[in-house]
């Protein structure tokens, strides 16, 4: 039997069923995978584990946002989406009319797949259940003439109406590969994903070249001390391991004398002092791991 592994992300405008159908397809386990890192800038929404596959599902930040969808961001955005993931999942609601929005999500996504790697996009007419047969027959048509998309799938994240089959489609989009993740090991702890998620930041800040895919961050250990700080505040120590894949972005993220990582750390802990309303003691550790993406014993080391 052949393993299939890899990453989906749903796009779409707001409220079209992304996150219920992501729900839908992952069930109760609705994860985020906090310290570990995410082999994208994308955080892991959820992973649907099956005999035959590892389904990984990833948020696409800023696409949904009116905002970013209007600015130049968008064009980036969704260029990182489309190489990053093996099929990308385009929702457009029954019950609403096709609109500019979609249409405009649509020609980047046509344009993008095109020139990009070629990435499948699965249109995916969500809400069926609001609609009657006839309506959603014009809908699937009209959506068809949006795009050329690999397959068009109507399905209802609240009745469970195709959410296998839906399952099926994406998962035969990814290529042969081992899980990426271990089954069971779905953890919520949204404290160490947030704080991986401010020191990514930190690090990443005013960086432009191709580091950001190349940075993985775990948060290894929060550890309260026994004495409370001066302030009276609890005092935490975080210990922080950033991954990079090459000595020169080991440099970039360092910086001269290790000013910039100094830069970092205080950033950082600002804002994981507030988040946590604690005083922080920030160990940032650099270390390169190798095409860490790419190479599953890598990734099994680091914590997948
Ligand atoms: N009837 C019905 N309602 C649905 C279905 N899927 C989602 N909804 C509802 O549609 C609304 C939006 O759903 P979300 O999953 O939050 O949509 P989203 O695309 O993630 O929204 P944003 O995060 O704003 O982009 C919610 O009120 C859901 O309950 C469905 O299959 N059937």
């Amino acid at each position: 039997m052949t393993f299939r592994s890899g990453f989906a992300c749903f796009v779409g405008r707001p409220n079209a069923g992304k996150s219920t159908l992501t729900n839908a397809l992952v069930g109760q386990k609705v994860a985020i995978t906090s310290g570990r890192p995410q082999t994208t800038r994308h955080t892991v929404r959820g992973i649907v584990h099956r005999p035959d596959a590892q389904l990984v599902l990833v948020d696409t930040p800023g696409l949904h946002r009116p905002r970013t969808l209007l600015g130049e961001r968008l064009n980036d955005l969704v260029k990182d989406t489309l190489t990053e993931v093996d099929v990308v999942g385009f929702c457009l609601p029954a019950d609403q009319k096709v609109g500019p929005g979609d249409r405009f999500i649509a020609d980047q996504l046509q344009e993008l797949a095109r020139d990009g790697r070629g990435t499948p996009v699965v249109a995916v007419v969500t809400k069926a259940d609001l609609v009657g047969k006839g309506r959603l027959a014009e809908h699937l048509m009209a959506v068809a003439k949006l795009g050329e998309w690999a397959d068009i799938v109507p399905v209802s994240a609240t009745s469970g109406y195709q959410v296998k089959v839906l399952e099926d489609v994406l998962v035969g989009h990814l290529t042969e590969g081992p899980a990426l993740y271990p089954d069971g090991e779905l953890t919520d702890e949204p404290e160490a994903v947030m704080v991986a998620e401010l020191v990514r930041e930190a690090a990443l800040e005013g960086v432009h070249d191709e580091l950001p895919h190349s940075l993985a961050v775990v948060v290894d250990e929060i550890v309260p001390r026994e004495e409370p700080s001066n302030d009276g505040r609890p005092f935490l120590d975080v210990r922080v391991h950033l991954f990079v894949e090459r000595d020169s972005q080991k440099a970039i993220i360092i910086g001269k004398g290790g000013s910039r990582l100094r830069d970092v750390g205080s950033q950082a802990r600002r804002g994981i002092e507030a988040l946590l309303g604690a005083r922080v003691y920030l160990d940032l550790h650099v270390k390169v791991a190798k095409d860490w993406q790419r190479d599953p014993k890598q990734l099994g080391r680091l914590g997948f």
